[in-house]
C-alpha cells in the first residue's frame, strides 16, 4: 500500500537511513478497543465485523509455549517522501491476564499505538495505566500515539474528542480519533509513524526539525477543510 500523500514535509532521509531496517511498532490497549480492526483496516483496507480471537488465523501467530498475548504480526511497506519505511506490526491481544507476556515486546519497540474506546469510559481512563506500563518496560525515545478509535459510533461516544487531545497533550504524544470501521485516521496514524521513524533515522543537521504532534494536528485540519469541499 503506498500511503505517499502531498503534506507539508519535504525534508530527505539522512545518510543513515537503512530502509531495509523493521521498524517494530506494536497497537496496545484494553480487549476490544479495535486493535485488530484497526490493523485490518490498515492492511487490507476492509473492516471485518466481530470480535477477532486469537485463534483466527489472520498473518502469523507468534507461540510464547505460554498465553500468547502477542498473536500476530504484519509487515508493512509505508512510502514517506519517496522512501520506504517498513513497519513490522505486532497486534496483541488487551486482557489483564496476558498483560505480563507482553512486557518483553514493549523493550525493543520503535513505535507504540495506544488506543482506547471513544464508547467506552473505562478503556479511556485505563489509557494512564497503559502509560504508566509503557514508560516502565518500552525504551525511553519509543514514538508513542493515542488513537480513540470507533469514532464512527458518535450516537454512543462517552468521551469527548477534546478529552483525548487534553489526555494526549499532558503527556506530549500525538492523537487522533480513528474509526477502523470506516477507516478514518487510520491511514494517517500509521503514516506519521513512519515519518516520524524515518526523521529519526535520518536526522541530520541541515533537514528541516519533524514534529509528529505538529504533523498529525496539520493533517487533520487538512482533512477537517477538505471533507466539506
Ligand atoms: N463501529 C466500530 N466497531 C469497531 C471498530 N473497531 C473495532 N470494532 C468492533 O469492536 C469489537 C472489538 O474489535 P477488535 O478489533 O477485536 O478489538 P481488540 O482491541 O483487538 O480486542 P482484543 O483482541 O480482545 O484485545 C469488534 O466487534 C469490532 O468489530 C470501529 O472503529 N468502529
Amino acid at each position: 500500500m503506498d500511503l505517499q500523500r502531498p503534506d507539508s514535509y519535504q525534508g530527505g532521509a539522512g545518510p543513515d537511513f537503512n530502509e531495509h531496517v523493521l521498524h517494530k511498532t506494536i497497537l496496545v490497549g484494553d480487549s476490544g478497543v479495535g486493535k485488530t480492526s484497526l490493523l485490518v483496516q490498515f492492511d487490507q483496507g476492509k473492516f471485518i465485523p466481530g470480535s477477532f480471537s486469537a485463534t483466527v488465523g489472520i498473518g502469523f501467530t507468534v507461540s510464547t509455549g505460554r498465553y500468547c498475548r502477542v498473536r500476530w504480526l504484519q509487515n508493512k511497506v509505508v512510502t514517506v517522501d519517496g522512501m520506504r519505511v517498513k513497519l513490522q506490526i505486532w497486534d496483541t491481544a488487551g486482557q489483564e491476564r496476558f498483560r505480563s507476556v507482553t512486557h518483553a515486546y514493549y523493550r525493543d519497540a520503535q513505535a507504540l499505538l495506544l488506543l482506547y474506546d471513544i464508547t467506552n469510559k473505562a478503556s479511556f481512563d485505563n489509557i494512564r495505566a497503559w502509560l504508566t506500563e509503557i514508560h516502565e518496560y518500552a525504551q525511553r525515545d519509543v514514538v508513542i500515539m493515542l488513537l480513540g478509535n470507533k469514532a464512527d459510533m458518535s450516537s454512543e461516544r462517552v468521551i469527548r474528542s477534546e478529552d483525548g487531545e487534553t489526555l494526549a497533550r499532558e503527556y506530549g504524544v500525538p492523537f487522533l480519533e480513528t474509526s477502523a470501521k470506516t477507516g478514518m485516521n487510520v491511514e494517517l496514524a500509521f503514516l506519521a509513524i513512519a515519518k516520524e521513524l524515518k526523521y529519526r533515522a535520518g536526522q541530520s543537521a541541515d533537514e528541516p526539525s519533524f514534529q509528529i504532534r505538529d504533523y498529525v494536528e496539520s493533517q487533520k485540519k487538512r482533512s477537517s477543510c477538505c471533507s466539506f469541499v
